[in-house]
C-alpha cells in the first residue's frame, strides 16, 4: 500500500488517477478538493499497487472539517509500505515542511517533485533538488509531471521494489474500493468546484439521495449542500445555465466511469454550519 501525501494543490489526485489509469480521485484548481481517503488500485501480472490519496494537510483553518481531514492524513501514514511525498518542482514552503514533519521516519519515502513541465529554467532544478534532498533521507527523488504518461511508467517501476511480497488483495479489474455511489458524489463535487471557481467556499458538498441500478442504467438523485443562499445562486447561474453545465459534465464523466447510461437529477439545498459541527460531519460521511 502506497500513500500519496502533500500540501493542497500539488497534484496528488492527478498523480493518483494517472497511476491507476482511471479517474478515481477528483481534481480541481481549487485547493482542498480531496476530502476522503481513496484507494486506487493498479494490478499488473506480477504486482498489485494500492494507492491511498489523502486530503491536503490543512494548517490555516481549525474547524471540525479540517481537524477531521488532518486525522485522515496522520492515520494513513502509519499503515503503509511507502509514501510518495509530493511537492511542486521548484517550490518548497512551510506548508510542505508541515506535511513532511508528519511522515514517520521509519516508512520508506519517495520525494516526488511534480509539475516539472511548469519549470521553465531547468538549470535551477538541480540546486533545488539538492536543497530538498538534504531535508530528509529520501529513498528516491523523482522529478516528474503527473500529466506525462512516460513519467508515470517510470514511477511505477521505481515504486515496485517497495511493495511487500504477497498475494493480491483486490481483483485484477478493481480500480478502487470506493462504491459507485461515493464516486458519483465525488464527480459531481468536482464539477461544482470547477464551475464556480474560487467564489464558492470549499465547505459545499454533495449527498447522493438515491442511487438505483436498472440493467446498465444508473438513476442518480443528488443534492448539492451549500451554506448560504448566495452560494446557491452561484451554482445555479444565469437562468440555471451553470447548474445545467455542471450536471451534464458530471453525467458524462459518470457514464464513462460506470460504462453505461446515467440519469442524473441534481438539487441544491442551503444548510448553514454543517461543516463546523462534528456530528454533522459524521452524518455526511466524514471520519
Ligand atoms: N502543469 C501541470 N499541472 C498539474 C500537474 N499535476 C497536477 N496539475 C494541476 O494542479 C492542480 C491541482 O491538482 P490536484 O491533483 O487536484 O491536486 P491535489 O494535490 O490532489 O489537491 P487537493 O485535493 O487540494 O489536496 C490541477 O489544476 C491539476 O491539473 C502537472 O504535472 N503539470
Amino acid at each position: 500500500m502506497v500513500a500519496i501525501v502533500g500540501r493542497p494543490n500539488v497534484g496528488k489526485s492527478t498523480l493518483m488517477n494517472a497511476l491507476v489509469g482511471q479517474k478515481v480521485s477528483i481534481t480541481s484548481r481549487k485547493a482542498q478538493t480531496t476530502r476522503h481517503r481513496i484507494t486506487g488500485i493498479h494490478t499488473l501480472e506480477d504486482a498489485q499497487y494500492i494507492f491511498v490519496d489523502t486530503p491536503g494537510f490543512q494548517t490555516k483553518h481549525s474547524g471540525a472539517l479540517n481537524r477531521s481531514l488532518n486525522r485522515a492524513v496522520t492515520s494513513t501514514l502509519t499503515a503503509v509500505d511507502a509514501i510518495l511525498f509530493v511537492i511542486e518542482a521548484g517550490r518548497f514552503g512551510p506548508d510542505d515542511q508541515k506535511v513532511l514533519d508528519l511522515i514517520p521516519p521509519s516508512v520508506p519515502t519517495l520525494l516526488i517533485a511534480n509539475k516539472l513541465d511548469r519549470v521553465s529554467d531547468k538549470d535551477s532544478l538541480y540546486p533545488f533538488m539538492q536543497q530538498v534532498s538534504a531535508l530528509r533521507q529520501f529513498n528516491e527523488i523523482v522529478p516528474l509531471s503527473a500529466k506525462n504518461p512516460d513519467d508515470i511508467k517510470r514511477l511505477m517501476a521505481t515504486v515496485k521494489p517497495f511493495l511487500p511480497e504477497g498475494s493480491p488483495i483486490y481483483g485484477e479489474d478493481d480500480l478502487t474500493d470506493r462504491s459507485e455511489r461515493f464516486l458519483a458524489a465525488e464527480i459531481l463535487r468536482e464539477k461544482v468546484f470547477r464551475w464556480t471557481g474560487d467564489e464558492l467556499p470549499y465547505t459545499s458538498t454533495v449527498l447522493i439521495d438515491k442511487f438505483e441500478t436498472e440493467g446498465r442504467l444508473r438513476r442518480i438523485f443528488a443534492t448539492i449542500m451549500v451554506e448560504r443562499d448566495t452560494h446557491k445562486a452561484m451554482i445555479i447561474g444565469q437562468k440555471g445555465a451553470k447548474l445545467k453545465q455542471i450536471s451534464t459534465e458530471a453525467r458524462l464523466d459518470m457514464e464513462k466511469l460506470f460504462d453505461g447510461p446515467v440519469y442524473l437529477e441534481t438539487f441544491i439545498k442551503v444548510k448553514s454550519g454543517w461543516a463546523d459541527n462534528e456530528a454533522g460531519l459524521r452524518a455526511y460521511g466524514y471520519e
